[in-house]
């Protein structure tokens, strides 16, 4: 990026926070003639306040705060593939005597022609880890209920997306599954995806239940498949009588932890669940399962069967780590510069506390002719998406980033990280989490990394030695004005 371009870059990004609430439908998925979406033309132009939406425009100052359905989204938007892990799937059955079955194919799952053939025009050849199970007790007959964690892009969407495409009749013009979302944005991913597997299934119809679609007072929908966000999916049962809850034969609550994080959603999730037929299916999801999500899970899913997948466990073994001493926010500066005329960085990535730091010091890089990327929490997902992807395909060197963007983020190809700041929590401790995560590997990428921690006060050192004690990790001394014990760091 050319230096004079950089300020503006940053006012555009920083401009961006202000419409960050607003949303847009150019997202809709298109009505491709297939899985029709039903929102209505006059709404296009519309920007409906959607419930739990992802930012407030009202938490700009704190820049690290963790937002969850925005990092879900990031996840979704920028995922190419399927994460693969090596940990078993821990099952628990409602009756632990009845015969567990797991599938190695999608033909054992003996679909429907129509979805087989939606399920390998997506370039799926075989079901993933959680599917292998999860698809097989969501199939059964009669319906199993189901609460399932694993970590995002493990393939919960896509297996919840085909229970339900297996279990409507196309033939009943009536909902028949409710999917609920915590946002308007998730909720129209999980959209794309029935969208995509049932392209050759086009008698089911597929409509959105979010604020902005208005429908007219007394209709009754026709759509078998109603995908949305909690406030307006209880809305269109219960108050304007959209749909029968009693004809719902799968219920889906969809990133139940990014639920739970919003006023409001676990309530309404509720009361939907509550006028739902006892023998309808109940299906949760999450990709985390800390205690609060574990009861509410309780709540939604009566008798379940529980699968949960271990996440892949990052770590530093295969990682040196080095600290340098520095005085500002010049000299650490200085200090990259230095690495940077000795070594050759094919990427890194640079963690600074604030977005102020991360956009001076993405200006100071660009103006020594680096090729510097900057993202940070403010800009909206999509630009932050497109940034990363932009960063993913060797468009840029360096990218310069606070915390709350990186979270969940795998830069397979980045060697070097820098933490220009060190992490720490909003108490001033260290946050040893966010330092694994920035630095750490999972098996699955286990080639050596390099790693730079910068400190500049007695503070800062203080916390690289806790870190440091933390991990029982040796974090080595750097002296970036020696040029020859900089170059032995790259060898
Ligand atoms: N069996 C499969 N084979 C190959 N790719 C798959 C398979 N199942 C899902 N995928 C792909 O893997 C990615 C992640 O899947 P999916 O979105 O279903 O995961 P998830 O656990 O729901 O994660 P998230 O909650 O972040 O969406 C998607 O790109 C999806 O198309």
């Amino acid at each position: 990026m050319a230096t004079d371009s950089w300020a503006q870059a940053v006012d555009e990004q920083e401009a961006a926070a202000e419409s960050i609430g607003s949303l847009q439908l150019k997202d809709k998925p298109e009505e491709n003639g297939t899985v029709a979406n039903a929102v209505e033309s006059s709404s296009t132009s519309a920007k409906p306040e959607a419930e739990g939406e992802a930012k407030s425009t009202s938490s700009t100052e704190d820049d690290d705060k963790e937002d969850k359905a925005a990092q879900s989204l990031l996840n979704k938007l920028i995922r190419s593939n399927l994460v693969n892990t090596t940990n078993q799937v821990e099952v628990l059955q409602k009756d632990p005597n009845s015969p567990l079955y797991s599938v190695k194919s999608f033909e054992e799952l003996r679909l429907k022609p129509q979805l087989l053939q939606g399920v390998y025009g997506m370039g799926f050849n075989r079901p993933s880890k959680i599917q292998e199970t999860a698809l097989p007790m969501m199939l059964a007959e009669p319906p199993q209920n189901l609460i399932a964690q694993s970590q995002s892009g493990t393939g919960k969407t896509a297996a919840f997306v085909l229970a339900m495409l297996s279990h409507v009749d196309p033939n009943n013009r009536y909902p028949q599954c409710l999917c609920v979302s915590p946002t308007y944005e998730l909720a129209l991913q999980t959209g794309k995806v029935i969208e995509q597997m049932g392209k050759y299934y086009p008698e089911v119809k597929l409509v959105y239940a979010i604020r902005g679609n208005k429908l007219q007072r007394g209709m009754k929908l026709q759509e078998q498949i109603v995908i949305g966000t909690p406030g307006t999916m209880l809305d269109w049962c219960s108050k304007f009588k959209f749909i029968d809850p009693k004809k719902i034969k799968v219920f889906v609550l969809d990133e139940a932890d990014v639920m739970i994080a919003t006023q409001g959603h676990q309530d309404q999730s509720i009361r939907i669940q509550r006028m739902l037929p006892k023998n309808c299916q109940m299906l949760l999801f999450s990709a985390t399962f800390e205690e609060s999500v574990w009861n509410f899970a309780q709540r939604i899913v009566p008798d379940p069967n529980i699968i949960k997948l271990k996440r892949e466990e990052e770590t530093l073994d295969t990682i040196k780590q080095y600290y340098v001493l520095c005085n500002s926010k010049e000299e650490k500066f200085q200090a990259l510069c230095n690495i940077y005329g000795a070594i050759t960085i094919a990427q890194a990535m640079i963690f600074c506390h604030t977005r102020k730091t991360a956009g001076w010091l993405a200006g100071e890089l660009s103006r020594e002719g680096h090729q510097v990327a900057l993202l940070s929490g403010e800009m909206q997902v999509e630009q932050r998406a497109a940034v990363i992807e932009r960063f993913r395909d060797g468009k840029e060197k360096v990218l310069v980033t606070t915390n709350v963007c990186a979270r969940g983020i795998d830069v397979e190809q980045v060697s070097v990280v820098i933490n220009f700041d060190l992490p720490v929590d909003k108490d001033g401790n260290p946050d040893n989490e966010t330092y694994l995560h920035r630095i750490g590997r999972t098996g699955r990428f286990g080639k050596r990394g390099l790693a730079i921690n910068m400190v500049d006060s007695k503070m800062s050192m203080n916390i690289m030695n806790r870190i440091q004690e933390h991990f029982n990790k040796k974090i080595e001394k750097l002296d970036t004005d020696d040029l020859d014990e900089i170059e032995k760091i790259a060898s």
